[in-house]
């Protein structure tokens, strides 16, 4: 696998992303500080942090879509990438056959992109018009925009962020199934700590422009809420994330309100904290 200092390059061997002292600055402020993050091919792994931490920043360096701004470090990513974002940026005049395989080359477009809309729930609707569908059949489609180019890393930006709660479910579960068939490397950035649980191999915590936390969920499936492994994983996640949760005391209602939002007072130490 080749590298090079300051650029994005790609590789087929057995590490999908390898992210080695990224740092990226805006106006003189550093947003990323010498970052360093590898993901293996077929693994998912959750990025929380704070508003403002850097996580879209991240995923634009993963993207290659951050070719005007200035840093250094060494990004090795696949040559295959696709990104979903929380708008499903669907081309209004094209059909929904054709927003999903706009720019796919190869005579099994058509076909290809069929079945795509079949595994998404959308079998029989590719002739619609995006202005005709609900805002989580919307992102259904931009996940089957996505996956029907095989990418082997996928970039989710809060992808069910402006969803609502059943719809982010029934999201989740698609999702899941999507990547077991598939098995895209994934890096999904959330604010949800328990959406991070729910789907994710890994979850990590970007704090200061480096990773705070970065821990395996060992939940075990269906990775229930209120189980006592999901609790322990997730006053650990909130604990990085500056939020005081209370549960060791027995209350819970601030941890919800925090757990959807990942956000709160900063009362963490600068250590990282990693599997034990
Ligand atoms: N193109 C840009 N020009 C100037 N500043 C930028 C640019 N992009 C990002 N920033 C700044 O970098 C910081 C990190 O932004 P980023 O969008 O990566 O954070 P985030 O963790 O994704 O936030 P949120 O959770 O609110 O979406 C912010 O302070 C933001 O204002």
């Amino acid at each position: 696998m080749a590298t090079h200092s300051g650029g994005l390059n790609t590789t087929e061997d057995r590490t999908a992303v390898r992210i080695e002292n990224l740092v990226r600055s805006f106006d003189g402020r550093t947003v990323l500080d010498g970052l360093d993050l590898s993901i293996a091919p077929g693994e998912f792994v959750a990025l929380l942090g704070r508003s403002g931490s850097g996580k879209s920043t991240l995923l634009r360096a993963l993207a290659g879509l951050d070719h005007d701004v200035a840093g250094s470090g060494d990004l090795t990513a696949p040559d295959h990438v696709s990104v979903v974002f929380q708008d499903a940026r669907l081309l209004p005049w094209k059909r929904l056959l054709d927003n999903v395989i706009l720019g796919l080359p190869g005579p099994f477009a058509e076909e290809r992109g069929r079945a795509a809309l079949a595994e998404v729930g959308l079998a029989g609707r590719e002739r619609g018009w995006p202005v005709e569908l609900s805002g989580g059949e919307q992102q259904r489609v931009s996940l089957a925009r996505s996956l029907v180019r095989e990418p082997r890393l996928l970039l989710a930006d809060e992808p069910f962020g402006a969803l609502d709660a059943l719809t982010r479910l029934r999201m989740h579960a698609l999702l899941r199934r999507l990547c077991e068939r598939h098995r895209p490397a994934v890096l999904l950035v959330t604010h949800d700590v328990d959406e991070a649980i729910a789907l994710a191999d890994r979850v990590v915590v970007l704090d200061r422009g480096r990773i705070a936390a970065d821990l395996p969920v060992d939940v075990p499936a269906p990775r229930r809420q209120g189980s006592a492994a999901h609790t322990a994983l997730r006053g650990r996640l909130l604990a990085r994330l500056g939020v005081d949760t209370d549960e060791d005391h027995g209350t819970t209602g601030a941890a919800g309100a925090a757990g959807a939002a990942g956000i709160g007072r900063s009362t963490r130490t600068n250590g990282e904290e990693s599997a034990a």
